[in-house]
């Protein structure tokens, strides 16, 4: 391919022309040529009259890069849980957006984790493996201007023959878009990626072109969920997931991230009035007493916090009165031990 790559600066409409500088063919297009061809090549993959759309898109990338950013931005609603922690996307998680005619299935996963050789860590290498087997489409993330070792081992899971969309996550923070440039063409080197799409997921505009690059990779077929279904994880999982979310943001970055959060029990009650009543209670496995001591804090302030924190979330989430227990407990070295691993659900 000698696709000459563009250089997206800070102004949205050349980042858009950027986007669509290679279409789905394969064709070398330039930037300008870009925007009628796909509108050309977009014509026929149309659906039929009332046909539905629907896929599964995998988004993989190393720890960090923005993978869960990204997938609550696509799926609109915060689905996974992001943090400024590297490896907290334990496990496999799908969101869902159903817009017009088309249904979006996001499969997020975990970074691929090399430094650690745990049986934890085996078990989320296996997990990214699984997610970019059987997909429509593979996001793979990067951070624009960035390809290190830990980038190209999780290039390297991918299997031939299922397109992959670069993304060049984190553009508002390269100060020198000069440099794009040269990186966008080494990529193309590296891979014959379908597309590239320079954005920030924390800008909306570049995630609905992002939605609507997706959209031309996904077969027409009757969708799989319902309309307004978001996830198929349960309400179990979730609260389990956003204990954790709240712990890690809590801690800052003392804590490591094998703490896990374990949901011992998940009743729903019946409320006096008509409001749902949900009794949760979760216990916080940690390495070390010195970790625990760390979650308690001073007086219990902190576990106290992620409780309130969690619950008030909770209670949003499944719009319902939410009674939160949470307890702290030590594992020294549950994260070697395989058998544990798969009894915290990380198969
Ligand atoms: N400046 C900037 N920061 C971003 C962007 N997208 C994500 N981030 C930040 O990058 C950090 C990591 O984001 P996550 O979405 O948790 O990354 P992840 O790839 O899911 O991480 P793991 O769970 O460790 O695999 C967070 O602090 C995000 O706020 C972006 O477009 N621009």
């Amino acid at each position: 391919m000698n696709t000459e790559p563009l250089i997206p600066d800070a102004d949205p409409a050349s980042t858009k022309a950027a986007a669509a500088s290679v279409t789905p063919g394969g064709g070398s297009v330039s930037p300008v040529e870009a925007s009628a061809s796909e509108a050309i090549a977009a014509t026929p993959q149309q659906p039929e009259a009332g046909g539905q759309r629907c896929g599964l898109i995998a988004i993989v990338g190393k720890p960090n890069v923005g993978k869960s950013t990204l997938l609550n931005a696509l799926v609109g609603q915060k689905i996974s849980i992001t943090s400024r922690k590297a490896q907290t996307t334990r496990h496999r998680i799908t969101g869902i957006r159903t817009r017009g005619a088309t249904q979006f299935v996001f499969v997020d996963t975990p970074g691929f984790q090399t430094r650690h050789h745990t049986a934890l860590n085996k078990s989320l290498n296996k997990t990214v493996l699984g997610a970019v087997d059987d997909v429509d489409l593979v996001l793979f993330v990067v951070e624009a201007g960035s390809f290190t070792l830990a980038d190209a081992q999780v290039l390297a899971l991918l299997k031939p023959g299922i397109p992959v969309v670069l993304v060049a996550n984190k553009l508002d923070s390269v100060h020198r878009r000069a440099t794009l440039a040269p990186w966008l063409k080494s990529m193309q080197e590296r891979h014959p990626f379908a597309e590239f799409m320079p954005m920030s997921a924390k800008n909306p505009k570049d995630v609905e072109r992002l939605l609507q690059v997706c959209e031309r990779y996904l077969p027409e077929q009757p969708w799989w969920y319902g309309e307004d279904e978001l996830t198929d994880r349960s309400e179990r999982f979730l609260a389990g997931e956003i204990v954790r979310e709240k712990l890690f943001r809590l801690t800052g970055d003392e804590l490591p991230y094998t703490s896990a959060v374990l949901v011992e029990r998940f009743e729903e009650e019946p409320g006096r009035t008509h409001q749902r009543l949900v009794r949760i209670a979760a216990t916080i496995v940690v390495e070390r007493e010195g970790h625990k001591a760390m979650v308690i804090g001073e007086k219990g302030e902190r576990l106290k916090r992620i409780g309130t924190e969690a619950r008030q979330e909770l209670e949003r989430l499944f719009d319902a009165k939410v009674f939160l227990e949470l307890w702290v407990k030590v594992r020294s070295g549950w994260a070697d031990d395989e058998a544990r691993v798969r009894s915290f659900g990380y198969e």
